[in-house]
């Protein structure tokens, strides 16, 4: 049930690209940033910016390119079957998103558990579904919500967990200016919501410092 909300989700967003791709060119996305820069006192025809707007639309497009993938592109197969009942973590995921609210940086890192029934993913495929989603314009939450969503519904495993921690750049280069804060956000499914130890475990493995740091 989640995996198909997951995918029309998907299907609605692909839908909405879709429709709105022809109606805004990349020339218009320029003389927007165009726009923007004489907004701010710029003069956008000195040398330093003339091919700023270029860049920055560039640069845009890469760090929202998690629209144009799709989970059975990125995962190209890779669940195998597998008995094995013990714990899967793939720690320390980098994480580069943007936050929908002011577009700046979330910059943190992703810690992914889960416990297989039946089946196991390509490890890399799981730091990919981090990747897919953090390559969106994101709040959190739903970035954790979403990571835990796609590993439940493509594995039904016994339990699933995620848990961000990153800061965003817009509390603290601007707004409330809160340099080192840290916003922690989980999601937990399966067993990891439903037994404490099996939750504790999952912590302290992701607080563990591993030898080879
Ligand atoms: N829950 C949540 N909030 C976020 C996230 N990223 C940014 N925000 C918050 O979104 C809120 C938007 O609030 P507004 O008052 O509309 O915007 P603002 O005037 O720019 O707010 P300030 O940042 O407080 O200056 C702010 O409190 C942000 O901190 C996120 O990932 N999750
Ligand atoms: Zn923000």
């Amino acid at each position: 049930m989640q995996n198909a909300n997951l995918e029309s989700a998907n299907r609605a967003i692909a839908a909405l690209r879709t429709q709105a791709a022809p109606r805004v060119s990349d020339e218009e996305m320029r003389q927007a940033v165009r726009t923007l820069l004489i907004g701010l006192g710029e003069d956008p025809d000195r040398e330093g910016l003339r091919d700023t707007p270029k860049r920055v639309v560039k640069a845009l497009k890469f760090l929202t390119q998690g629209y144009n993938q799709s989970l059975d592109e990125l995962l190209n197969g890779a669940v195998f079957h597998e008995d094995t009942n013990e714990m899967v973590l793939v720690r320390d995921i980098d994480l580069f998103s943007s936050c929908e609210h002011h577009i700046l940086p979330i910059l943190g890192r992703a810690h992914v558990a889960y416990i297989p029934n039946g089946k196991v993913i390509g490890l890399s495929k799981v730091a990919r579904i981090c990747e897919m989603y953090a390559r969106r314009l994101q709040v959190q939450e739903r970035l954790t919500d979403q990571i835990a969503e796609a590993l439940q519904g493509l594995l039904k495993p016994q339990g699933v967990a995620v848990v961000v921690e990153a800061t965003h750049m817009c509390m603290v280069m601007r707004g409330v200016q809160k340099p080192g804060s840290w916003t922690v956000t989980s999601s937990m499914r399966g067993v990891f919501a439903e037994d404490g130890r099996t939750r504790q475990e999952f912590m302290s493995l992701i607080r563990h410092t591993p030898t080879f740091h």
